[in-house]
């Protein structure tokens, strides 16, 4: 039986969203904002601490109201409260989806097969910051009974994004005492660079993988006791310096770490969607049990703006349709992601797992292939001003349409000289370059000569938001952390894609077992790959020189 695809392109709204672009399109934010002089103030949203500028998105009041239908139209708001109230949304994987239910309040009531699991995630809770408080004051020391001054997360994906971006974010936060480090690629020189200048009898490795099957992630553990074991040579002191976070008891207990250092976590929690789950271990260590109750405060402000505001000033909503928008309408493949905040370095790279291992499909929620409209777009940045002096020629000059997301704070953190007013002036002036250009008139004007007058013009009408909050503060990250979550959720449903499971990176990781075993095997392999692959590997082994 054939499965039926997704009409979205010809449901009511999507239809009068393409007459719409197509009637103004062309439209120049410079004479969008010369016709409406309250555009600045008007198209602005506000929620959880966070200022969301979207006025120099290429949109109007028509557009903003077409696109609200669109979210009505495609029951957004029921699929919300679905996800909120434990239906199992995540259907290709038969689960609920529930990472609100992490930062729920102790008085909250969340059912998933009749179970309130409110009490679980608090109990959790409870066990970490018993434990974070221990190796924050030395209470809990390694086997020699030397003090923890190092912590290393070992994990990836969703296991270490979110607690390395965390980490970076709040640095501010952290316990100076202690060092953190985070170690994620399969490639031994992750590990090797960050223990080599540690002392594994003040080290301790906080294993995180949901499964507790991940290739890489094991591979680094196992390496990690053995330089442990090495040093301290007595397998009792595996219990002292390992603990581990995952929700497969079973496997923990065969690595060699005791239940009673393992912090759990459940299956409606998706990887990408943990960091504020006992993931968040060593951000805990970090920040202390009650900066992470704030992170996880600022979580829970946005998840009720989310739930409660109006679809036309509800944040997530606006930032999740602004993206259809650009995808769908605009045509833009890619969205940059441009915090003006050192701290939010890997923000970015964060976001990439969130956005694109979410809403980075083909097929529809029932299998129907998705041929007339593009899903999740492509999602990559780097702190301002440095991308300035690197890729902002391509955004401001070149031929592909790059909307931008600027993130950026009222107070610092480091009050140094002028370094704010100029970081923010920075911020703003790329904002207004991208909208709004400079004319060929306008270069001439300055004497430029003729030849080079289209070098220096700017076209402008390129399409940013600005995320603006006051301070980076433990409940500022969680609200812009869920203000993404919330967004990339709207889109999966405007989209009628499943965000919540990964299918994608299976293929690759059956392939590199089939391939482990043709490159560690003594006989030379009959290799069965395409032409490529086989001389490839075949090179590898005639040239990779003793082992
Ligand atoms: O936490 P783990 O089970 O080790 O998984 C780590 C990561 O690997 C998987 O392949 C998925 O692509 C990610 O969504 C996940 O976050």
């Amino acid at each position: 039986m054939a499965i039926e695809p997704t009409w979205l392109t010809r449901t009511p709204a999507w239809t009068a969203l393409a007459a719409h672009c197509h009637a103004t399109g062309t439209a120049h934010l410079r004479d969008l904002f010369a016709r409406d002089p309250g555009r600045g103030e008007r198209l602005v949203a506000e929620g959880a601490g966070l200022y969301l500028d979207y006025s120099k998105q290429r949109v109007t009041d028509e557009t903003m109201r077409l696109l609200v239908r669109l979210a009505e139209e495609r029951g957004v708001a029921a699929r919300r409260d679905a996800m909120l109230s434990g239906e199992k949304i995540n259907v290709t994987e038969g689960r609920a989806v529930l990472h609100v239910a992490l930062r729920a309040p102790r008085s909250a009531r969340i059912l998933v097969d009749g179970k309130d699991v409110v009490p679980e995630v608090h109990a959790v809770l409870d066990r970490m910051s018993d434990f974070a408080a221990r190796v924050r004051s030395g209470a809990w020391t390694g086997f020699t009974g030397k003090r923890i001054r190092n912590v290393v997360n070992v994990g990836i994906g969703g296991s270490d994004l979110g607690p390395v971006m965390a980490y970076e974010a709040l640095r501010h936060y952290a316990a100076r005492d202690l060092v953190f480090r985070f170690v994620s690629n399969v490639d031994g020189t992750d590990l090797a660079e960050a223990t080599r200048d540690l002392d594994p009898a003040e080290t301790l490795f906080v294993v995180s993988s949901k499964t507790f099957t991940t290739l890489e992630t094991m591979t680094n553990a196992a390496s990690a006791r053995a330089w442990v074991l090495a040093a301290l040579g007595d397998e009792r002191a595996v219990a002292r310096h390992f603990v581990a976070v995952s929700t497969n008891e079973g496997e923990v207990r065969k690595f060699g770490i005791d239940p009673a250092n393992m912090f759990g976590f459940w299956d409606w929690v998706g990887g990408r969607y943990s960091m504020d789950s006992a993931i968040g271990l060593s951000t805990m260590i970090a920040i202390g049990p009650e900066g992470f109750r704030e992170l996880l405060g600022g979580f829970r402000a946005m998840d009720e703006h989310f739930r409660t505001a109006p679809l036309d000033r509800n944040l997530p909503v606006l930032v999740g349709l602004l993206g259809v928008w650009n995808t769908d309408f605009l045509g833009a493949v890619t969205v940059a992601v441009l915090p003006y905040d050192q701290y939010l370095k890997r923000f970015p790279a964060y976001l990439q797992q969130l956005t694109m291992e979410s809403n980075g499909k083909r097929v529809s929620v029932a299998g129907a292939p998705i041929a007339d409209y593009s899903t999740g777009a492509i999602y990559w940045g780097e702190p301002g001003t440095n991308g300035q002096h690197s890729f902002y020629q391509l955004l401001h000059q070149g031929t592909h349409l790059v909307p931008c997301d600027f993130i950026g704070f009222c107070r610092t953190l480091n009050p140094l000289g002028r370094h704010h007013d100029l970081l923010v002036a920075n911020l703003l002036a790329q904002g207004e370059a991208l909208a709004f250009g400079k004319t060929a008139d306008e270069v001439r004007a300055e004497g430029t000569p003729e030849r080079l007058v289209p070098h220096r013009t700017f076209p402008g009408n390129r399409p940013s938001s600005t995320i603006l909050a006051d301070r980076l503060e433990p409940a500022t990250l969680g609200a812009l952390v869920a203000l993404y979550e919330h967004a990339v959720f709207t889109q999966g449903v405007i989209w009628d894609v499943d965000s919540f499971d990964q299918w994608g990176v299976e293929l690759g990781k059956v392939l590199a077992t089939r391939i482990v075993a043709e490159l560690e095997s003594a006989a030379e392999p009959a290799l069965a790959h395409d032409s490529s692959t086989n001389a490839l590997l075949r090179r590898y082994r005639a040239r990779r020189g003793q082992r």
